[in-house]
């Protein structure tokens, strides 16, 4: 494993497979673990109740104000991200400074099956395929700044994991 490496952070759209990736790679690693999602869930309630009690910025602010706090730590980790943490210049600019950024991809109809039964985003209410297909064209281009992209649509979250740490690796 590179040495200099203290943080893989794992970024990508709902539904890619950063929390689930991000459990086997700790395991894997013998590394901490940290989902920003859960985080917030933990220490400022639930994703949807911040939504509609602060808005989509007012989330975005305490997601930031996380996401630099566990970049900031001293010990090695895995940081799954939410799907939206890149959407703030600065928020992109931390991960790059402080670990190895990968991006979780998939194309829109396995991450709708993936998603569909879950309530829990609220980005995703309603039309969920109209949503995913709205907010994919939005953000196109948003995960590019990755080291490393990698497309799960045909991958196990445990394949995914293992060729995250090749890449490591190498
Ligand atoms: N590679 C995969 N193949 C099949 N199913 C997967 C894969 N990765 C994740 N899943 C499933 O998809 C669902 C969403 O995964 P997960 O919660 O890890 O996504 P996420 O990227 O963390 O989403 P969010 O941005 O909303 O936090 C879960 O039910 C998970 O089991
Ligand atoms: O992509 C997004 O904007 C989001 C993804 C989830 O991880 C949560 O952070 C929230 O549902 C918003
Ligand atoms: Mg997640």
């Amino acid at each position: 494993m590179e040495q200099r490496i203290s943080k893989i952070i794992l970024v990508g759209f709902m539904g890619t497979g950063k929390s689930t990736v991000s459990r086997l790679l700790a395991e894997q690693l013998g590394w901490s673990r940290y989902d920003s999602d859960e985080v917030i869930e933990e220490t400022e309630g639930t994703i949807s109740v911040l939504f509609d009690t602060h808005g989509e910025s007012g989330f975005r602010n305490i997601e930031s104000k996380v996401l630099v706090s566990l970049l900031e730590s001293e010990e090695r980790s895995i940081i799954a991200t939410g799907g939206g943490c890149v959407l703030m210049e600065q928020n992109r600019e931390a991960m790059l400074k402080h670990g190895f950024v990968v991006a979780l991809t998939a194309d829109a109809g396995h991450i709708i099956e993936r998603v569909k039964a879950d309530t829990s985003r609220p980005l995703l209410q309603g039309d969920i395929a109209g949503n995913v297909h709205r907010i994919m064209e939005q953000r196109k281009h948003a995960y590019d700044f990755a080291h490393l992209r990698l497309d799960t649509t045909s991958l196990s979250p445990q394949d995914a994991a293992d060729m995250i740490i090749q890449a490591l690796q190498k």
